[in-house]
């Protein structure tokens, strides 16, 4: 069996790589960062590091690495015969790493059984969004090669921080991991991915994951940049940015509750244990890295404004998540281009644009006044 995975940052080798591995594949690892590629030709095995209360070392072997803007065609070759197909690049990555696999299903023997492929990455839909931009890559020949494969949503839940370029190739991540991945695309021949959990509706999942861990991660990573901290877990340890962080989750809780049927009581103890693993003192993660792209975290159907916008639809409460958002709009790390993107178009356009354009909000919408409201203060201050 053989998996191609692309994106082989900090959760393609320390969790997918990972379980595909434990799973049995031959892992082919394509990425377009030349010396991490050959990092990663260079050695045999890796040690994916769990830190923290249960955590053990797991080794990776049997893996190598393709450079896909160097060597698109071994991409191409390697896709054709592979079994499994995951990313983890990133959303806006997709659209790139679809034309590889469009050129890997074009080599495919069509009588095969079909390529199973799912995007890994924190957003709703993203393996259904990649296979989008197959369908644009594919053109005409799209109809033909359709057949080849399979698609399944998942939802990846591990916290990988940024890696210690000294660490090598290996892998720091905390000990605690859950992947969802829909289970009707494959019909009786499922993936090999030890620990996954295969279910019939992806939505509830996905969303409480979406809403509960990285809507509370980022709001930890903005009110605690704004109050000074640069570990994640020195945010957690602020009182007020801990009684931020679980205000907004009471918010986003509500509405899982409302839309998808979830107890409060299981709620509850879903957010205790992830605000748990947001304090892991030996897990070195930073605001920086999980505040990153921060034009993209207050889009339309992501962690702030997707919950905010449905639970004011309810006549829920936001004012929670409304002050993450006002967090949010000060981030500010030169170092990362939709920071710098972000100041500039608050320094450029009026509330009621910024706010249109940057969430993609309706100004019909019930909670766009209250939001431009939100952009007019960080603009005032
Ligand atoms: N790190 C986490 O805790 C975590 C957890 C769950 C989900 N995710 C999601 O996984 C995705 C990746 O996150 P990460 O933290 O591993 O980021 P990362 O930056 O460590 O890794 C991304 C990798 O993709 C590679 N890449 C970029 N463009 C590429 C291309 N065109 N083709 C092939 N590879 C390309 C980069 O070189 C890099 O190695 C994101 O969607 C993220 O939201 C991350
Ligand atoms: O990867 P992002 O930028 O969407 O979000 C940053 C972190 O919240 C995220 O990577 C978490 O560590 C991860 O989603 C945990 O499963």
């Amino acid at each position: 069996m053989k998996a191609v995975h692309f994106g082989a940052g900090n959760i393609g080798r320390g969790f997918v790589g990972l379980l595909l591995h434990e799973g049995g594949y031959e892992l082919v690892f394509s990425d377009v960062a030349t010396a991490l590629v050959d990092a990663i030709n260079a050695a045999d095995e890796y040690t994916v590091h769990e830190a923290g209360p249960g955590g053990r070392d797991r080794v990776v072997t049997g893996f190598r690495a393709i450079d896909s803007s160097a060597d698109p065609d071994a991409v191409a070759a390697e896709v054709a015969t592979a079994d499994v197909v995951t990313t983890a690049v990133g959303p806006a990555v997709l659209r790139f790493i679809a034309p590889h696999i469009v050129a890997g299903l074009a080599l495919r023997d069509p009588d095969a059984a079909p390529l199973q492929v799912m995007a890994c990455e924190n957003a709703i839909g993203a393996t259904d969004t990649l296979r989008e931009h197959m369908q644009v890559s594919a053109g005409t020949g799209w109809d033909a090669l359709v057949a080849r494969a399979v698609f399944a949503n998942t939802a990846v839940d591990r916290i990988v921080p940024g890696q210690p370029e000294a660490g090598g190739i290996d892998v720091t991540v905390e000990p605690f991991f859950e992947w969802a991945i829909e289970r009707h695309p494959f019909g009786a021949h499922p993936p090999r991915i030890p620990g996954a959990h295969f279910v019939d509706d992806l939505a509830p999942y996905i969303e409480r994951k979406l809403f509960t861990v990285n809507t509370g991660h980022a709001t930890a990573a903005y009110l605690g940049a704004r109050a000074g901290h640069e570990r994640l877990s020195d945010a957690l340890a602020d009182e007020a940015v801990a009684a931020g962080v679980a205000a907004a989750l009471e918010e986003t809780s509500a509405l899982l509750a409302a839309k998808h049927g979830f107890a409060p009581e299981d709620l509850a103890g879903y957010r205790a244990t992830i605000l748990g693993r947001f304090r892991n003192p030996v897990l070195p993660d930073t605001v920086r890295r999980v505040g990153r792209q921060p034009l993209r975290k207050l889009s339309r159907h992501e962690r702030f404004v997707g919950p905010a916008a449905e639970a004011a639809e309810r006549g829920l409460p936001v004012d929670a998540l409304l002050a993450a958002i006002g967090a949010a709009l000060a981030f500010d790390d030169p170092e990362d281009e939709q920071s710098a993107e972000l100041r500039r178009l608050l320094a450029e356009l009026d509330a009621a644009t910024f706010t249109a354009r940057v969430t993609g909000l309706e100004p019909s919408h019930p909670l766009f006044p209250r939001l431009t409201h939100t952009v007019e203060s960080a603009q005032s201050g």
